[in-house]
C-alpha cells in the first residue's frame, strides 16, 4: 500500500473542464499516477445512472493499466462497481460499518490529527488521507490548513501506517509533503486543471521519487 499511495489522482466530473475524465485519466495514468479515487462531488456532480456509468468507464480505464480504484464517499456505488476500495472522512458515517460492507478491500480514512488518525487505525484503516496540506479551492469544507507539520506529528507518535497528503499540491510543494513522512500525494487541481495532465502527472511524481 505504501507505494500505491506515489501520486494519488482524486477526480469527478466536475473537476474537468478542458477535456473529458477519459482523456484526463489516461494522460493521468501515462504521467505516472499509480492509484486513482472516483470522487463525483459537488453542486453539478452526475447522480443515479449517469455516476454509476462514469464510473464503470473509468474503472475500466484503471484496470486497463492495473492501477487500483476508489470509490469516495459512496459504499453502494463501490459495491455495485465491485471497486477495489472505498475513501471516507470524518462525517461519513461508522468507519467500522464500512469495514464490514467491503470486506477485505482497500479502506481510506481521512484524518486531520493524530487522534483521528488513532482512531482511523484502530477502525481498520488500510491508508489515511491526512490534509488540509496547503490551502485549496477544490473543497470548500475543509478543516484547518496544518500542512505538513501533521504529518510529521503523526510520524513522530510511532505510526507507521501508509500515508497520503492532501490538499493544494502542486508541483513543488509534494515535497515537503514527503519529508515530512507521507508515502505519496493525493491530488485533484494540479492534474485536471492541467494545460497537459500528463505532463502534470510526470512532474509531480518525479517529485515524489526524488525525495
Ligand atoms: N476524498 C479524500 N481523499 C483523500 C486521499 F486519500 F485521496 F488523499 N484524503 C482525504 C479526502 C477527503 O475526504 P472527506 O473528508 O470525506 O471529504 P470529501 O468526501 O469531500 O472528499
Ligand atoms: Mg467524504
Amino acid at each position: 500500500m505504501h507505494k500505491q499511495l506515489a501520486l494519488y489522482l482524486v477526480m469527478g466530473s466536475v473537476n474537468c473542464e478542458n477535456s473529458s475524465p477519459e482523456d484526463v485519466l489516461r494522460d493521468a495514468i501515462a504521467g505516472g499516477i499509480t492509484l486513482f479515487q472516483f470522487r463525483e462531488k459537488g453542486p453539478r456532480a452526475l447522480e443515479g445512472t449517469a455516476k454509476l456509468e462514469l464510473g464503470r468507464r473509468l474503472f475500466r480505464i484503471c484496470h486497463e493499466h492495473g492501477i487500483p480504484f476508489i470509490v469516495n464517499d459512496d459504499v453502494e456505488l463501490m459495491l455495485a462497481l465491485n471497486a477495489d476500495g472505498l475513501h471516507i472522512g470524518q462525517e461519513d458515517g461508522s468507519a467500522r460499518a464500512m469495514r464490514n460492507r467491503i470486506g477485505d478491500k482497500i479502506l481510506g480514512i481521512s484524518a486531520h490529527n493524530l487522534s483521528e488518525a488513532r482512531a482511523a487505525l484502530a477502525d481498520g484503516a488500510d491508508y489515511l488521507g491526512v490534509g488540509p496540506m496547503y490551502e485549496t479551492q477544490t473543497k470548500p469544507d475543509i478543516r484547518e490548513v496544518r500542512g505538513p507539520e501533521v504529518i510529521r506529528e503523526i510520524r513522530g507518535a510511532g505510526i507507521a501506517c501508509p500515508i497520503v497528503g492532501i490538499g493544494g499540491i502542486t508541483h513543488g510543494k509534494a515535497a515537503p509533503v514527503i519529508d515530512a513522512g507521507a508515502d505519496g500525494v493525493a491530488v485533484i487541481t494540479a492534474i485536471t486543471q492541467a494545460s497537459a495532465p500528463l505532463e502534470a502527472a510526470r512532474n509531480l511524481r518525479n517529485e515524489v521519487r526524488s525525495r
